[in-house]
């Protein structure tokens, strides 16, 4: 007889797995998705099971003081796991009774946790009688100590507090056409904001979108759109985009004419620059290898480094629990030492932005200092970053372009990012 085939798991028991992976494993959700964890659920309920599962890493702080008013002594994790998925659920606008039966069937589910079902029950029942107001008494949940710490030290509390609140928030869905952004923009019903990104509040599946077939435009957060903007290519330049993968820069750099060619190391992440490339109708000359080893010379290079990603986490909130920074020095040696290279690779007159998506001072800021240091004849462009709705204040002391989460807060934020544009002689 065949064996009979496996349920399809729900989109609760999905976000349970996926919780349980970041928490245990240390293994953010983009991994997990990389490598086949939703393959089985039709969009729509994958979708939910990752915003459930977000949802919950993003308030985890507020779940566990609801919780701790309520438990005797702290359950195993997978049960703290499933309580915490309720508890934000429930706080949510969540249906008490559904919630806190499935809840209840999810604990029931495993041999080892079946046990603890009626406290389940009876702590869920106890949190949904005022778990909406309790919720939102709390304060925006913290970073971690390992990231807030060099954060404070940077930024000082306050900045540091409206990035948690931009971090619980999360992020609106912000989009670059590939020419008319007004077109675009009255096409999607959305707001075009001052750099020229497009911003929709409420965007729902993406793919359904009018103009994403005929690739009109590619989902780029509006911080990001910045370092292709800044290192303004011109039609016919010859330009590396250093570690181009999933492409959101290199559309860009090919939609302004240049000559681009997108390097990146992973394999996988360069099939993506190429569908990316295929639906916008765009093109560049795609290598894979490592950027340390790559030769040419070009007249404009965009070094978009590998960094902690930190400056993400309004989209990301997995990153700050499955990270503990332990590789962040890693990190900060490769790209000082893709910043030397990337600058042999560059023509005299010819000009390079460095950016990382990070909001640690290290990979952004220090890396460019350094360079200014090591380098006596590099100089800082500073008129690279005067462009529409880019706020001076946002320049930093050696010349570059510091962008917080807080930022932006009415519109609905940005992500954190840094950005320089240095020019050899
Ligand atoms: C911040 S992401 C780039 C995002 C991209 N610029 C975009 O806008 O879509 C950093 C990239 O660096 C790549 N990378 C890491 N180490 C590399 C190396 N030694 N050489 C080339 N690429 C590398 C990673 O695979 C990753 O795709």
């Amino acid at each position: 007889m065949p064996k009979p085939a496996r349920p399809v798991p729900t989109p609760r028991q999905t976000a349970l797995t996926l919780l349980n992976q970041v928490l245990v494993d240390g293994r953010l959700i983009s991994e997990q998705a990389a490598q086949g964890a939703l393959t089985r659920l039709d969009p729509a309920d994958r979708a939910r099971a990752q915003r459930l599962a977000l949802d919950t890493l993003r308030g985890m702080e507020r779940a566990d003081k609801l919780l701790a008013r309520h438990l005797k002594k702290n359950p195993p994790l997978a049960v703290r796991n499933i309580l915490r998925l309720a508890v934000m659920e429930l706080a949510t606008g969540g249906d008490a009774h559904g919630v806190v039966n499935e809840a209840v069937n999810l604990t029931a589910a495993n041999k080892r946790t079946q046990t603890m079902k009626g406290m389940v029950n009876a702590v869920l029942r106890k949190v949904a009688e005022t778990a909406a107001q309790d919720w939102a008494k709390q304060r925006a949940p913290r970073l971690p100590r390992w990231l807030r710490d060099p954060l404070v030290d940077g930024y000082g509390p306050e900045e540091v507090a409206r990035m948690e609140q931009a971090h619980f928030v999360g992020a609106p869905l912000d989009i670059t056409a590939k020419s008319d952004p007004q077109a675009v923009c009255d096409a999607l019903g959305g707001e075009l904001l001052p750099t020229g990104t497009i911003r929709l509040q409420d965007a729902g599946q993406v793919s359904a979108l009018p103009g994403f077939d005929a690739g009109d435009w590619w989902v780029q957060d509006a911080a990001a759109a910045l370092p292709a903007r800044v290192l303004n290519v011109q039609p016919g330049e010859t330009v590396l985009d250093m570690c181009a993968a999933p492409g959101g820069k290199t559309m860009q750099l090919s939609a302004a004419g240049a000559d681009v060619t997108a390097l990146d190391i992973s394999e996988n992440r360069m099939a993506r620059v190429q569908e990316n490339l295929t639906r916008t109708g765009l093109s560049a000359r795609l290598v894979t290898g490592d950027a340390l080893d790559h030769q040419g010379q070009y007249d404009a290079i965009l070094l978009d480094a590998p960094c902690s990603a930190t400056g993400t986490i309004r989209r990301h909130p997995d990153l700050p629990h499955a990270k503990d920074g332990a590789e962040f020095g890693a990190l900060i040696e490769l790209q000082a030492q893709m910043l030397a290279h990337a600058l042999s690779l560059l023509k005299p007159g010819g000009r390079l932005v460095y950016a990382t998506c990070s909001l640690l001072p290290d990979e952004g800021e220090c890396q460019v200092e350094d360079a200014l240091e090591l380098y006596p004849d590099l100089q800082i462009d500073r008129t690279a970053l005067d462009m529409p709705g880019v706020d001076p204040a946002w320049q930093t002391e050696e010349g570059g372009l510091r962008l917080l989460p807080s930022f932006w807060r009415k519109q609905g934020g940005m992500d954190g990012f840094y950005m320089a544009c240095l020019r050899k002689p």
